[in-house]
């Protein structure tokens, strides 16, 4: 015998070919979980102990199951009580071997995965392997020795590029980063075993990656103050990428044992954290939200999508372009209809600049002739599947549908990029409202990761499922919602405006709003993100709901609607042409249109002040705890109602559209997973206080859902759909 090889089980293995291990493994499968992994790593102890300590064995080659070497530590076991030998020794005790360990890596060698291979004296990686330590999205740090070896092996720049970030690695980039020591195309552990055999008896000096002085930049103490910095600034108050760059810095300044004590410190602060439950919730309810299901039981796991190979866009709009490049990139061909040809000019010219400036960034070819340009919608006749992006018009929405229902083939999914009208409303023109569904994008629309897949009572589930499958490719993370005004991200983002337009009549300034928002965690406050996004879309809204009425300027009834409380702040700027970013003024003021660094103005503070004299209101002191439990309490009661309404099947879909597509800080979960955080009840009874104090705002009235969730004592997140479930098949 010359090497033996050692497997790594991986968690994320495929059910199906789990069928095919040995009757050793098969006992490891039978038992739970968190067990599963504990024996995992005995295995690995074990089966390299015997190696070590066979004379036949000259080398060990640790390689992994099925194409994967290891994605990492199964994060369901994380906990108090974890069993099985740690990770540490065990990594000592193989980088300590007087054998030569070679790792061979196919498909991920990722955090714990990662520092596992770091530990063996040498790593061959397959060429389509993806390496890192993306501990840090998860709200840790690698501290199996990771944040230790790295930074020695490559420097500490590329180490704290990679463990601060979390990102993946090529095994080319792998390889020019130092990372392995070879690249293969054919079988790796094959080229691992040759590899092994080919060091059997050299010395494992200067292999061992823990006893490496680590590299020292010049200005230390400067790069790091730098990196802290910049960290600090994007973290948005997540503690992981903070403890990341201290633990590298132990890296660089102290003895390895005293780095690994550091780092072990370090990571007890963030192991048992609320930000790291919430980033791990937010990994899992990502992929849950792919295992979809609309209320007449059809899902994910019985629904066939269709193919999608050419698709068509209708309407070249900043939509319509950031769409049409959106799937040119994912490799579809594309349709792009537009009828005013001085658009299609413009937008063609926009289209192209994006595509060409994405492709330099990636180094490949920009995908031009994937894309053909046309004003007679006859061009769509052979697509798979159209997505209309018009203006929001009913009139003009229903006029395109019942074209293309005339010109597409049988079976094309029809799409609609609407954000704020009835779907349903637009399905029942269409001969075939089995085949519409709702594709909601996210401006930009080839950036932003949200897509809202919206179900119509009519709605096939295959329609469903080919918007859900078209969504995956293009790399968005697609929720499926039911159809109701706003669906559930724009929804939710009512009750939220509104308590900070009532916040600026009561005495706030967008200022002390938009900074409360920013330090809970905010990518942007209300209403810098509205300037942005352009005040005269939700004006429009409004317009046509009825509540933007020229109205008396001063009196009761401005400040009502339909009995409720209202607030024509919003539209009072929009009838100053202050339309945000754009035109240059709106919350903020910017030097010139299109300009982007938001500055306080003057104009506004003393508007407000004309505003509170005129309806005779008087400015009291807001602080910041008040505008963020008005804002997002309001904001989350309305997601029970959502959740109570059937729009969204469970919270972890919320949480997802809110992480992805609204700015809502990752580290605190969504806000469904941050009202479990906070306390139900607690939530509850602030709500409850809010709405006596203003009993003329409906979103403040506490819903029933959250309610029955208190009355049946507050279960965790996990367990809201079973008594989401028992409301709904008591009603
Ligand atoms: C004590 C601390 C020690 C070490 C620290 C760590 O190692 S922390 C973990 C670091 N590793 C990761 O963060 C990797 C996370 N996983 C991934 O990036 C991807 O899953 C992966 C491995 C690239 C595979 O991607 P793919 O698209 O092929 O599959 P998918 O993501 O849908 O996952 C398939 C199912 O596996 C589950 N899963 C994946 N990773 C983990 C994990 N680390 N722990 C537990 N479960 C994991 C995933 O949820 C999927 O299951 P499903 O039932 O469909 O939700």
């Amino acid at each position: 015998m010359g090497a033996v090889m050692v497997r790594v089980e991986s968690h994320q293995r495929p059910v199906e070919t789990r069928k095919r291990y040995n009757e050793e493994d098969r006992e490891s499968h039978e038992r739970p979980q968190e067990e599963r992994s504990a024996a995992v790593r005995q295995g690995i102890v074990d089966k390299v102990e015997t190696a070590l300590s066979d004379p036949k064995v000259k080398s060990v080659v640790i390689c992994g199951q099925n194409g994967i070497f290891c994605g990492g530590a199964d994060i369901k076991e994380f906990g108090p009580k974890m069993s099985g030998p740690p990770l540490i020794p065990m990594i000592h005790a193989i980088e300590a071997a007087n054998k030569p360990v070679v790792a061979a890596i196919e498909g991920s060698a990722l955090g714990g995965g990662l520092e596992l291979a770091l530990g063996c004296h040498y790593r061959i990686a397959h060429s389509k392997a993806r390496l890192g330590l993306p501990e840090v999205t998860l709200g840790l740090l690698p501290a199996a020795g990771g944040s230790q070896r790295l930074p020695r092996l490559i420097g500490v720049p590329a180490a704290l590029d990679l463990i601060t970030t979390g990102r993946h690695v090529t095994a080319a980039e792998a390889l020019q980063l130092g990372i392995v020591d070879q690249v293969t195309d054919n079988n790796t552990v094959d080229a691992a075993v040759k590899f092994a055999l080919s060091v059997a008896g050299q010395s494992l000096d200067a292999r061992r990656i823990s006893t490496y002085p680590c590299p020292q930049p010049s200005h230390l103490d400067a790069l790091f103050e730098e990196v802290m910095q910049k960290v600090r600034q994007s973290a948005r108050g997540a503690m992981a990428p903070v403890a990341c760059v201290q633990a590298v810095r132990a890296a660089a300044t102290l003895p390895y044992t005293q780095g690994l004590e550091r780092e072990k410190e370090l990571m007890a602060t963030l192991f048992t954290s609320g930000q790291a439950r919430a980033l791990q919730y937010i990994f899992f309810a990502q992929r849950a939200v792919g295992r979809w299901r609309m209320p007449s039981g059809a899902g994910w796991d019985t629904s066939k999508h269709r193919p999608v190979n050419k698709a068509a866009v209708i309407g070249l709009g900043t939509m319509g372009q950031g769409i049409t490049v959106a799937l040119a990139q994912t490799g579809l061909s594309v349709v792009a209809i537009e009828t005013q040809e001085k658009q299609l000019m413009k937008a063609k010219q926009a289209v192209s600049s994006t595509l060409e400036r994405g492709a330099k960034r990636r180094g490949v070819a920009p995908p031009l002739d994937r894309i053909s340009y046309s004003q007679n919608i006859q061009a769509v006749a052979d697509v798979d599947l159209v997505i209309e992006a018009v203006f929001e018009d009913m009139g003009l929405k229903m006029e395109v549908f019942q074209q293309l229902s005339a010109v597409c083939k049988p079976g094309t999914v029809l799409c609609t990029n609407t954000s704020a009208l009835d779907m349903d409303q637009l399905a029942s023109e269409t001969p075939n409202p089995e085949l519409v569904v709702g594709m909601h994008f996210f401006s930009p629309a080839h950036v932003m990761k949200l897509l809202e897949v919206v179900y119509g009572p009519r709605s096939s589930p295959q329609a469903v499922a080919t918007a859900m499958q078209l969504g995956k490719k293009m790399g968005k993370a697609s929720v499926v919602v039911g159809n109701c005004r706003g669906f559930v991200g724009n929804r939710m983002l009512m009750p939220y405006s509104e308590q900070a337009f009532f916040l600026l009549e009561e005495g706030a300034t967008p200022e002390l709003v938009d900074r409360a928002l920013e330090e809970f965690g905010f990518s942007m406050g209300l209403f810098r993100m509205s300037d942005l996004a352009g005040l005269d879309v939700g004006w429009r809204v409004r317009k046509s709901a009825g509540l933007a009425e020229p109205r008396e300027a001063s009196g009761q009834s401005a400040r009502i609607r339909k009995g409720y409380r209202y607030s024509p702040i919003a539209d009072l700027i929009c009838e100053q042409g202050r339309f945000g970013q754009k035109t240059g003024s709106g919350w903020y003021q910017y030097d010139k249109p299109g300009s982007r660094v938001a500055r306080s103005d003057p104009w506004l503070h003393s508007f407000l002040e004309q505003y509170r004299a005129r309806h005779g209101l008087v400015a009291r002191s807001i602080d910041h705890q008040e505008v963020l439990e008005r804002c997002l309490y309001a904001m989350i009661n309305e997601g029970f109602r959502i959740l109570e309404d059937g729009i969204a099947a469970g919270p972890e879909d919320i949480d997802v559209i809110y992480v992805f597509g609204y700015g809502w800080p990752r580290h605190r979960g969504g806000p469904m997973f941050y009202a479990s955080m906070v306390g139900l009840a607690k939530v509850l009874e602030r709500l409850e206080h809010y709405h006596q104090a203003h009993p003329d705002v409906p979103y403040l009235q506490p819903c029933s859902l959250l309610k029955r969730l208190v009355a049946s004592g507050s279960p965790p997140v996990h367990r809201w759909r079973e008594v989401i479930k028992k409301l709904h098949s008591q009603l």
